[in-house]
């Protein structure tokens, strides 16, 4: 059966300028992310990863191109609109984190349903339940610099799912954790992913990448292959580190 694409970038490009200099990070990419898929970007250090993650989720601004989202183009929303369809469409993890170090966990999970104007006592309830999921009740009202890496990673990823987006953005959830907390953190994603949840996540780890159900290599602000899984499982991680690792050595 033929996937759905619930994201679609034709001819994507992005350019960073600082005073006379151009950065073309983004050159004239097409992609489509598909409804319930866990893609899964690789590629090494400033080929351009975080910048196709910041377009697709219009959490920034292309130079040229189009992005639809479920058929309907963003790239040229106003402002107003593109704040609302990030609020209610988008959930964002962010590499290094960003959780407001004055406000408890369970504040920084509820602040993108205030943001929303979703009723609080419904923004209460959810959040009540996505703390409880991740395993982080008891560490509900402390403030971030309280809590551990691993606990404060589950927390932004609740933070991400408070507004039940249609799509969840995790550049390198796992990057700064232990190997134990990284492995929870994969775990989380893969489980919501089962549930139906689209999932994109940038990572420069292959076990992390074997989540996949379609990994895209991207290399100099282009596609440079992908490759396609069937549904995670466990005992499928040998063998697709060993394909992810050749495939990726072989396109370097
Ligand atoms: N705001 C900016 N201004 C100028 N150049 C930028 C800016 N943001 C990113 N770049 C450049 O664009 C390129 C792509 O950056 P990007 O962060 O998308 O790479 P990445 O693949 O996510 O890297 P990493 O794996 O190290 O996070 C890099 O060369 C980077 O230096």
């Amino acid at each position: 059966m033929k996937k759905a694409a619930i994201i679609q970038a034709k001819n994507l490009c992005k350019t960073y300028s600082s005073g006379s200099e151009q950065f073309h990070a983004i050159k004239n990419l097409d992609i489509e992310i598909y409804e319930g898929d866990f893609t899964v970007i690789m590629g090494n250090s400033g080929s351009g990863k975080s910048t196709l993650l910041y377009l697709l989720s219009g959490l920034d601004t292309v130079t040229a191109g189009e992005v639809y989202f479920r058929g309907e183009r963003i790239d040229r929303f106003s402002d107003r609109d593109i704040a609302n369809f990030r609020s209610k469409k988008i959930g964002y993890v962010y590499q290094s984190i960003n959780l407001v170090p004055d406000l408890t966990l369970f504040e920084n999970i509820a602040l993108p349903g205030y943001i929303a104007k979703v009723p609080k006592s419904s923004v209460h309830n959810k959040v009540t339940k996505l703390i409880r999921a991740m395993g982080i009740e008891d560490q509900r009202n402390r403030l971030p610099s309280q809590t551990s890496g691993g606990q404060q990673q589950r927390a932004a990823i609740a933070r991400a799912l408070v507004n039940a987006p249609d799509v969840v953005f995790a550049d390198e959830p796992t990057g700064s954790l232990n190997y134990e907390h990284g492995i929870a953190i994969l775990d989380i994603l893969t489980n919501l992913n089962r549930q139906g949840q689209s999932v994109v996540m940038i990572t420069h780890d292959i076990k992390a990448a074997c989540r996949a159900d379609r990994l895209i290599l991207v290399k100099d602000g282009k596609i440079e292959g992908i490759l396609n899984f069937d549904k995670y499982e466990e005992n499928d991680i040998p063998d697709r580190e060993e394909i992810i690792f050749s495939y990726i050595t072989r396109k370097e």
